[in-house]
């Protein structure tokens, strides 16, 4: 276990072993290919019961087809993939029962309100949550009747949610889910993911926003190069030598200095007394997850695939 406290309401959760039932995911030597393209490339994964992970990778890594694969929407090329147990190419209908899956992009609801298209899916599992439960959790209550289609993008991304959620999933795979959310939405979607995952549902998460990542997710994984080159809590990532505090200032000549130091004051000291007070524009700033997610992606660009990984903490 790491010191990092998970931003949820419940505090602890069955994170890194099968105490609480069995890893919701199990990759190990993952590949896909399209045509001559390799996408996967001994890609692993393991996600616990109850965990949220959060899939980091530029346009293009992979990150949907490895989602679909587990979803069982796309056939893997090698390695096994264990879903709930189960190899999710050809899985049981329960099995499908228990997962709750929003994709990237979602049809056209076609005339139905909310609150219809919620009661509808909702019969399609054994134990649903209610109509009003769930408008109230991805807060559309105020627009359960309105058609579908007329509600904006981000009310349809919620909808979308809605309807992922409906079954009480144990495992949400959710592929970019606030693209298209106002500040506001993207808060109040991150306090509804918190509270599912507080009641034990296992999250995968792809997202573009690093942000989002940070708050919600347990552990990241970075994948390029066809593989997760880096896992770990967000507040760990790539390791301490990534978060050694970076001093900025300006020099006399007015040029912008920068230097990495693991005893920031001390260097502060010395530029204050070097500088007859303080240097003009001073900034002491420790390296945030998107700095650290996009210097990884580039080492990873200039060392290629086989490049190391970069754990601190892998789920069991
Ligand atoms: N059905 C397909 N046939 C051929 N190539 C595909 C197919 N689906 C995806 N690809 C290609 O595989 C690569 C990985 O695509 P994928 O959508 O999995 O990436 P991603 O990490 O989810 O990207 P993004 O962040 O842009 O959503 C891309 O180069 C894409 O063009």
């Amino acid at each position: 276990m790491t010191s990092r406290t998970p931003p949820r309401p419940t505090g602890s959760h069955p994170r890194g072993g099968t105490a609480g039932g069995e890893n919701a995911v199990e990759v190990r030597g993952l590949s896909k290919r399209y045509g001559d393209r390799v996408v996967l490339d001994g890609f692993d994964l393991t996600v616990a019961a109850g965990e949220t992970y959060a899939l980091l990778g530029p346009n293009g890594a992979g990150k949907s087809t490895a989602v679909e694969i587990l979803e069982g929407f796309r056939r893997p090329g090698g390695g096994e993939v264990r879903v709930l147990g189960e190899e999710p190419l050809g899985a049981s209908r329960s099995w499908r029962s228990e997962l709750g899956i929003v994709a990237q992009q979602t049809g056209d609801l076609g005339p139905y309100s909310p609150r219809e298209l919620i009661e509808h899916f909702g019969g399609l599992y054994p134990d649903p949550r209610s109509a009003d439960e769930v408008l109230e959790m991805v807060g559309l209550a105020e627009h359960a009747g309105r058609r579908a289609g007329k509600l904006s993008g981000g009310q349809q991304r919620r909808l979308d949610v809605a309807l992922g959620i409906v079954g009480r999933p144990r495992l949400l795979f959710l592929d970019e889910p606030t693209t298209g959310f106002d500040p506001e939405a993207r808060r109040q979607f991150w306090s509804m993911l918190e509270g599912l995952a507080g009641q034990g549902t296992a999250i995968l998460l792809t997202t573009h926003y690093l942000d989002e990542a940070a708050r919600l997710a347990d552990r990241v994984g970075v994948l390029t190069g066809g593989r997760i080159v880096a896992e770990a809590p967000p507040a760990e990532l790539g390791g301490a030598a990534a978060r050694v505090p970076v001093v900025r200032w300006r020099d006399r000549s007015g040029t912008r200095r920068e230097e990495r130091s693991e005893r920031p004051a001390e260097l502060v000291s010395r530029l204050y007394d070097e500088h007859g007070g303080e240097p003009e524009d001073l900034e002491v700033r420790r390296p945030e997850l998107e700095q650290i997610y996009l210097e990884l992606i580039g080492e990873s660009a200039t060392s290629g695939p086989s490049h190391d990984i970069h754990r601190t903490e892998a789920a069991a």
